[in-house]
């Protein structure tokens, strides 16, 4: 048997991070910059007003006050977005809206509620410092400086600095694509009529949601009957063409199993048991001639969305051109004791309270009632027994949780 670590490394050296693509910057949140980018202009661009008000010269408004104002015409209007190069003659104000450029030879600005609001001539009650209210030219970003790193992951501030910046589009790594197979007989979509022995493919629908709560892109979602045509022609031709493919049931020790049958005579894909539980029938491997890595899931919905946690995560993670061991995990006091099983990783389903953590509910492979309400998976070591109250346990928080994540 494999232990969990094993496994992990098995999948993980499937892949690596898909190449660098170049993206437009406002499809690219979330996705992860392959190189460093530089500032293709200065910021702020030009010298521009911080206020709206009067632009003058800081010289001509010594010991100005309400008391005793400073009265000078004015001789124009300066919007944000004028072009025209202004130029500020001495002894004069010019009106001037924030973000506008400052006229040649204006020093400081006045705020208009400092001042009557005059149109040809104005009251200035400020004596202003040099500088005052103007935004200098570079003092935020330099032209040529980097302004992103390799490696982030985009937030909208990133989004927001790049295009500032004046970047149209950004060298990122493309988000991962995934295609989605469940596997079995006995599987129907959700709300058709029950028959006997049939269960809703509820699989597929929490496969496919995992791949987008990942960052990742689901290419192609498919059923596929316990028929060896239908495997084989996934091996074949994967639909949707991804970076990866995921497969659920199968992969067990029935006669039916057909996704082991198929996969493992096709040479590409070993089948093992780890040592964990749930998730112990696991395999992994490059898929037909073309190599498109697979990793097939147990059956078990609480088998399949803990081994997406710890062996899809990592894979979706380095192929986006992230570090895959950067999961959140966080340490954890366990709020009651607990039992498990000996010899083998378990992974207990777990909500998170007041610092403290507790299994969620039953935690049979099939019962889904305490997976809804889970909030992190409590990876317990395979030589821990009892994980007893108090305790400090190691746990990974559950995708599309509200736990801080990059
Ligand atoms: N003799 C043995 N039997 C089993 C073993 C074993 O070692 N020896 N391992 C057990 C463990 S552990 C697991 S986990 C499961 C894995 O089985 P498969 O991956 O082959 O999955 P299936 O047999 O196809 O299904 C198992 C179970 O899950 C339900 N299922 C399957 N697909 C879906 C789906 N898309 N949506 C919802 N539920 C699904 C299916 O109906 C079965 O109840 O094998 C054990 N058996
Ligand atoms: O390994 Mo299975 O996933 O325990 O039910």
């Amino acid at each position: 048997m494999r232990t969990l670590q094993e496994h992990r490394a098995a999948v993980l050296a499937l892949v690596s991070p898909l190449p660098a693509t170049p993206v437009p910057v406002v499809a690219a949140l979330g996705l992860v910059l392959a190189q460093d980018v530089t500032a293709r202009v200065d910021l702020p661009g030009f010298d521009n007003s911080a206020m709206d008000g009067y632009a003058v010269r800081a010289g001509e408004l010594a010991g100005a006050s309400r008391e005793n104002p400073v009265v000078l015409p004015v001789s124009g209007d300066i919007a944000a977005g004028d072009t025209t190069h202004h130029v500020l003659a001495a002894g004069h104000a010019m009106r001037i809206m924030t973000g506008a450029p400052l006229p040649e030879g204006c020093d400081a600005v006045v705020p208009v509620e400092l001042t009557d609001g005059g149109s040809r001539e104005v009251a200035l009650f400020l004596d202003p410092d040099v500088g005052r209210h103007v935004r200098r030219r570079g003092e935020d970003i330099t032209a040529g400086s980097v302004v992103l790193r390799a490696g982030t992951r985009l937030t909208p501030g990133h989004l927001a600095i790049a295009a500032a910046a004046n970047l149209a589009e950004l060298p990122v790594h493309p988000r991962p694509r995934v295609t989605v197979v469940s596997t079995g007989d006995e599987l129907v979509a959700p709300g058709s009529a029950l028959a006997h022995g049939q269960i809703v493919d509820s699989n597929h629908v929490m496969l496919r949601a995992l791949v987008e709560a990942a960052g990742a892109e689901v290419a192609a979602g498919v059923h596929l009957r316990d028929e060896v045509d239908a495997v084989r022609a996934l091996v074949d031709a994967p639909p949707g063409s991804p970076d990866l493919v995921i497969t659920s049931g199968g992969v067990s020790m029935g006669v039916y199993d057909t996704v082991k049958e198929v996969l493992s005579a096709d040479g590409g894909v070993d089948f093992v048991k780890v040592a964990m539980r749930p998730g112990m029938p696991q395999g992994s491997g490059l898929l037909g001639a073309h190599r498109t890595p697979v990793i097939t899931l147990p059956g078990n919905p609480v088998s399949s969305f803990a081994s997406f946690h710890v062996f899809v995560l990592p894979v979706l993670r380095r192929l986006a051109g992230l570090d895959p061991d950067d999961d959140g995990s966080f340490e954890a006091q366990a709020g009651v004791g607990w039992p498990t099983v000996a010899g083998k990783v378990e992974l207990t389903r777990v909500t998170e309270r007041s610092g403290q953590v507790s299994p969620s509910g039953g935690q049979g492979s099939h019962v889904l009632g305490a997976l809804a309400a889970a909030t992190a998976l409590a990876v317990v070591p395979a030589d821990v027994e009892h994980v007893t109250a108090g305790s400090l346990v190691r746990c990974l928080p559950l995708l599309g949780q509200n736990r801080p994540r990059d």
